[in-house]
């Protein structure tokens, strides 16, 4: 049996989710990317394996659009458990961002991003949590980004599909706290990678002017603090509202037993 995480990282072929397959590669990880272009795929598992601390460790790779199709996500991320096992931690990072005024967005975008930022993380969230439920263990950590935390000028197609993410992440870590799974938000700047240089091209001037008081990261800087929140700490509860959430969570820890006792009763019977 393996004492080592498996883990699977959508976005994993670039930037950010590229840096955090590597971070927990060099922590004797295996690792699961998952992204659509299969040379970018490819060209990244031959960086993550370049960073092996044994010889037993593997790198898959997933060609799908997380966005578009539940049960196609569902049923690659069922063969990736197959042969890896069961997934320890989830990390949703596929996302793409645009900035521009509001009026001169196309319509199409707001849809579009809405799609890859939350659909996209809502379907492979929605395709391992039955098993972490089941085996009582399991993380799963959203990328939101700071424009998941504050509106700000030319994001009003992205920032939305950000904020969902944590009304999401919220939500579901009062659901899923009981089953000792834990959910954290990360909320990164701007973060220097090709997603980054990419919307550059078409940034308004307000925008790069306020991002720029928040300054460039580079992505293993980034990686490096998501993974160690995401397996040190407890997740979001430590922030807010800690007192009436605490309250909430008994009520949802008292109907789990209450319902397992109950269906207990009815095997007997
Ligand atoms: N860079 C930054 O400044 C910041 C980024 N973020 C967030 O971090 C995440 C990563 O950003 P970054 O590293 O810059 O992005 P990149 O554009 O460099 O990488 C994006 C990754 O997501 C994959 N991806 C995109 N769309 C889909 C899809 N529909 N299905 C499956 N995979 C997809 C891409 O592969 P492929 O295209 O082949 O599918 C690629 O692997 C995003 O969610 C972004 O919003 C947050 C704050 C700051
Ligand atoms: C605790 C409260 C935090 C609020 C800080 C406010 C700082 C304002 C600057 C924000 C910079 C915008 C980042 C967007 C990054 C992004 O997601 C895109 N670059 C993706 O490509």
């Amino acid at each position: 049996s393996k004492t080592v995480s498996t883990i699977l990282v959508t976005g994993g072929s670039s930037g950010i989710g590229k840096c955090i397959a590597i971070e927990c590669y060099r922590q004797g990880a295996f690792i699961t990317l998952v992204a659509r272009n299969e040379e970018k795929l490819l060209q990244a598992k031959k960086e993550v394996e370049k960073c092996a601390i044994n010889d037993k460790q593997v790198v898959l790779c997933i060609s799908v659009d997380v966005s578009s199709d539940y049960s196609q996500v569902e049923s690659v991320i069922k063969q990736a458990q197959e042969k890896l096992g069961p997934v320890d931690m989830l990390v949703n990072c596929a996302g793409t961002s645009m900035s521009g005024k509001f009026e001169e967005v196309e319509v199409d975008r707001f849809k579009k991003l809405m799609e890859v930022n939350y659909l996209g993380s809502v379907y492979p969230t929605r395709a391992v949590i039955t098993t972490m439920k089941e085996r009582r263990m399991g993380r799963i950590m959203f990328v939101s980004s700071q424009a998941g935390q504050i509106g700000l000028f030319g994001y009003t197609a992205y920032s939305p599909s950000k904020f969902a993410l944590r009304g999401l992440a919220e939500s579901l870590q009062m659901e899923i706290k009981p089953y000792n799974i834990y959910v954290t938000v990360a909320y990164p700047p701007d973060t220097d990678t090709p997603g980054l240089a990419e919307e550059n091209k078409t940034k308004p001037l307000e925008t790069r002017l306020i991002s720029e008081t928040s300054g460039v990261c580079q992505p293993e800087q980034v990686a490096k603090i998501v993974v160690r929140d995401a397996i040190v700490t407890m997740g979001l509860f430590r922030t807010i509202a800690l007192f009436y959430l605490g309250s909430f969570d008994s009520i949802v820890r008292r109907c789990m037993i209450q319902r397992e006792q109950s269906k207990a009763a009815d095997k007997r019977e």
